[in-house]
């Protein structure tokens, strides 16, 4: 049964090209690794109403419990394909998982509520809908002007024309998205966890270094 490997950070860090680094890295030296990244816009009943959500095109508002449900349901969709990639490659490594549910919806409620709801979605993903803990996650951690910079890099979306989508366009929001991951890292929540600085001197570092230093901590 392979291992899942969870990479996780706030918008525009850096985690599909490190995912993708680091699955290359782990196939040219003999592991079998595949990448499963979330959402799964346009594949899942609830993908598509994410990619809508974020898009700014839902006709009511999405609370946090509502949005949670849906990135929760999006994995319970993807779950068979899950189960067939871990039984079928050495890594699995995710482009986002459940921490993110945690991370985001947490930061969209009130700061009372938002450990209660952490936990609550770790419940709903881990127990009820049966998806797999990670057998380690890490963290990017990129300056937020950086990540910004990057965003805007990014090739078109397939769910979105614009630059920024509704949460990526929320600085606050992105703040606090920030502050929670640290406070999962810190408290182990779905761990271990193992923190990687991607840039120097406020520029990225060469993907190849980031993807070498994920590997030492696999
Ligand atoms: N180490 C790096 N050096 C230079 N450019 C990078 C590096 N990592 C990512 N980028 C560039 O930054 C942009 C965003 O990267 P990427 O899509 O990997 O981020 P992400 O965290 O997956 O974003 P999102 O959260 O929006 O899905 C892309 O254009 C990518 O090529
Ligand atoms: C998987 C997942 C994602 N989110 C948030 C995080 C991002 O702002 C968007 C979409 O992700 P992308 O990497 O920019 O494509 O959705 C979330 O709140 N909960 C989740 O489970």
């Amino acid at each position: 049964m392979g291992k899942l490997i969870v990479i996780e950070g706030a918008d525009g860090v850096g985690k599909n090209t490190a995912a993708l680094g680091l699955c290359d890295a782990l196939n040219a030296s003999g592991r079998s690794a595949v990448v499963i990244g979330f959402p799964r816009y346009g594949e899942t009943v609830a993908g598509v109403t994410i990619g809508r959500f974020l898009a700014g095109e839902m006709p009511v508002p999405v609370t946090a419990e509502a949005a949670a449900v849906l990135y929760a349901l999006d994995r319970r969709e993807w779950l068979p394909r899950i189960i067939e990639a871990r039984d079928t490659h050495d890594v699995v490594i995710f482009d986002r998982y459940i921490a993110s549910n945690m991370a985001y919806q947490g930061a969209r409620v009130e700061a009372a509520a938002s450990r209660p709801l952490m936990d609550w979605i770790a419940r709903l993903e881990v127990e009820q809908f049966a998806l797999p803990r990670p057998d380690l996650s890490l963290y990017l951690d990129t300056p937020w002007e950086l990540a910004r910079e990057l965003i805007l890099q990014k090739a078109q979306r397939s769910y979105t024309d614009r630059s920024f989508d509704e949460y990526e366009a929320d600085i606050a929001l992105q703040q606090r998205v920030r502050a929670n991951y640290e406070a999962i890292v810190a408290a182990g929540l779905l761990g271990p966890w193992r923190v990687v600085q991607t840039s120097t001197d406020g520029a990225m570092r060469p993907r190849e270094a980031i993807v070498r230093e994920i590997i030492a901590h696999i």
